[in-house]
């Protein structure tokens, strides 16, 4: 499949439907091939998208030294991510040039979970921007939801256990990076982005109209979504594609932005709850190999090795790294 096709999803709200059937066959269809399909009639409002791309904006125009001073740490994943501040640990020795803003699901200090899983906890807002945690809580509580129906049609199209997947994301581990792209000139070398898998379960992003996303086609070329104004791209990461026993694809992508224009992403990425072993859940398609994953390790394991002078190791394979 060379195209990412956009799949209108609200007759997933009728469970039973002949279009309800439909939708969920293109929807498997679309993440066993490409692994990226484009989705509108969420119900989420376009107001709510423009709301937090511009509360995105601003935090990025908060002036430098303020943002150094809720900058991201090796105690604490959250928070602004300084421009070039991880190199990609594939020896290419080029940093990605983004800046971002890193948030996890919203816990208060004094939620029990913490006992549980020290990653859990309260976000940095910043005091800057004061409508922020409202404006982006509101449009994150929605993906849930939207989150939450594709599960239910995945576990439909796979023959799952119903609610076997959806009850993986009570108390989840999911996360948002708000990110501020500068354009890059058409000579100029190296990526926004540079090319990965998502380590998570499923990523929603409302793209930016200045484009710059680009996907890897089984032959190896790069795609852009085709993506409607109001609709979201998603695309599976590798732990459906491993709950999946390898047959809904995680599938490379990077950005590169030579749109001219300062480019403002927000990608949801949807984890399960800390304790939720990922394995397969299907019999795995022949060739496909990957050990179980831990949620709460698997995340601690990609909080550390994002730090430049830290590796992977055998028991945290590939976490989103290609190799050649
Ligand atoms: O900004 C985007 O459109 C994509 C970002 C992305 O791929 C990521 O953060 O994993
Ligand atoms: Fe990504």
């Amino acid at each position: 499949m060379d195209r990412i096709p956009t799949i209108d999803i609200s007759p997933l709200s009728d469970p039973g439907s002949a279009a309800f059937a439909a939708t969920v066959q293109g929807i498997i269809e679309a993440c066993t091939g490409i692994g990226f399909l484009s989705i509108t009639g969420t119900g989420v409002p376009q107001q709510a998208v423009d709301q937090v791309r511009q509360t995105t904006r601003e935090i990025f125009a908060i002036n430098e030294s303020r943002k150094w001073d809720q900058a991201i740490t090796r105690e604490n994943y959250r928070g602004y991510i300084p421009m070039g501040f991880f190199t990609p640990n594939d020896g290419s020795g080029k940093a990605d040039k983004y800046e971002g803003y890193k948030l996890h699901h919203e816990v208060a200090a004094t939620d029990p979970v913490r006992a549980e899983c020290a990653l859990y906890g309260p976000n940095l807002w910043p005091a800057e921007v004061p409508s922020a945690k409202e404006v982006i809580l509101d449009y994150w509580h929605q993906l849930d939801q939207v989150t939450d129906v594709l599960l239910g049609a995945l576990e439909s199209g796979l023959n799952l256990t119903p609610g076997i997947l959806r009850d993986a994301f009570r108390n989840p581990m999911t996360n948002m990076t708000l990110l501020h792209y500068p354009p890059q000139a058409a000579e100029e070398a190296g990526y926004g982005i540079h090319p990965h898998k998502d380590t998570d379960a499923l990523t929603i992003i409302a793209p930016d109209p200045v484009g710059g996303l680009e996907v890897q086609t089984r032959s190896g070329k790069w795609i852009s979504p085709d993506c409607p104004l109001g609709g979201f791209v998603v695309n599976i990461g590798d732990m459906l594609e491993l709950w999946s026993g390898g047959r809904l694809k995680s599938t490379p992508h990077r950005v590169v932005n030579r749109s001219g224009k300062e480019r403002y992403s927000f990608p949801y990425f949807a984890v399960p709850r800390h304790d939720v072993i990922v394995e397969p859940l299907l019999h795995a398609l022949s060739g496909f190999d990957r050990p179980a994953v831990h949620c709460g390790h698997w995340s601690a394991e990609i909080w550390r090795t994002n730090w430049p002078d830290e590796a992977a190791d055998e028991d945290t394979p590939e976490l989103g790294t290609l190799h050649d």
